[in-house]
């Protein structure tokens, strides 16, 4: 054996070690969903559009929905419009509406689908809105047993999943904004990215259904301790609900949807973390933590 072979031989078990995972997956769905926490620099975006782009030429149809949270709250500070949230979900004026679909669909989307195009003719971005993907109506959440009015924020009622699955057909990877066309009023809704993530992923059939933010998964006893919940089933998940807070609860709730609408595992997992969507195809156990449908076993 040439000294050439010999050294790149680790590399050759390194992939070897991905096949498993890579054969469950090859011509499956992975919706992957990229928080605006988790966007935190350019080297980590850098490398996210590297992984997805991976796994698209590695056999998978990726398809990416995307956050923005921190920076829609930027933009509306620079119009001096203040930033609320209700029940987890921002209080979204007519006005704050228009500056939401600007920085979801014009800059966070356009940025993302700039980097995913670096490494070819790959990603093609739309909102909610294009094709009827996602139709919602109002959301009126309810705090304290009252029904509360949080603007244009909106529940998702349908998904028409045939403009993406075209996309996919044609080997692209679709990047997806969260907001939401209504049927009934032809106003324009802001629709949480993690819930519309999840819906996408039943609607699709994915296989899995991937949140990368900005904490390593869900913390066991959150803000006291960092110890990372790995696994749990759907029913174990449906009980530790009700005592979440603040962005986990669209998270969890989404990854609760997932696995009870046909999506195999959900997990959400480290952004931070260069590459985090490659270490968890290497990883036999995986990183972060992994919602599994009933009946999977208990972790
Ligand atoms: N049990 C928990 N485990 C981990 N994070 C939690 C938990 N409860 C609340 N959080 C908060 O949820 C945040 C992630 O949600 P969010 O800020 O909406 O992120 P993203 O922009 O990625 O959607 C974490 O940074 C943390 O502050
Ligand atoms: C209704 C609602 O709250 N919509 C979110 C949409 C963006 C989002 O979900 O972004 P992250 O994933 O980065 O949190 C918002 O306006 O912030």
């Amino acid at each position: 054996m040439s000294t050439r072979k010999h050294t790149a031989l680790p590399k050759a078990q390194i992939l070897i070690e991905a096949l498993p995972w890579l054969t469950r997956h090859n011509g499956k769905t992975v919706v992957i969903k990229f928080g605006g926490n988790a966007m935190i620099d350019e080297d980590l975006k850098a490398a996210f559009a590297q992984d997805v782009v991976f796994l698209r030429h590695a056999g998978l149809k990726p398809v990416v929905v995307h956050g923005g949270g921190p920076q829609i709250s930027a933009q509306l500070d620079k119009h001096g419009l203040v930033s609320e949230f209700k029940a987890g979900l921002r209080v979204t004026t007519p006005e704050a509406m228009d500056v939401v679909r600007m920085v979801l669909a014009g800059q966070v989307q356009r940025e993302l689908v700039g980097l995913l195009n670096q490494h070819g003719p790959l990603a093609v971005g739309m909102t909610g809105e294009d094709a009827h993907t996602i139709t919602a109506t109002k959301h009126q959440p309810r705090i304290d047993g009252e029904l509360v009015d949080i603007g244009r924020v909106g529940e998702i009622t349908r998904i028409d999943p045939g403009a993406i699955e075209a996309l996919l057909e044609d080997g692209r990877i679709p990047v997806i904004s969260s907001i939401a066309r209504s049927a009934d009023d032809h106003h324009v809704y802001n629709v949480n990215a993690d819930t519309a993530a999840a819906a996408l992923a039943a609607a699709l059939g994915a296989e899995t259904l991937m949140v990368l933010t900005d904490v390593e998964g869900l913390y066991e006893d959150w803000p006291n301790s960092d110890e990372v919940i790995s696994r749990l089933t759907a029913s174990q998940l449906e009980k530790l609900l009700p005592d979440l807070s603040s962005g986990m609860v669209p998270k969890m709730e989404g990854c609760l949807f997932a696995v009870r609408n046909g999506v195999n595992t959900a997990r959400v997992l480290d952004g931070r973390v260069p590459h985090s969507i490659l270490l968890e195809i290497f990883t036999d156990s995986g990183i972060g933590t992994m919602v599994v449908p009933d009946g999977q076993g208990e972790p």
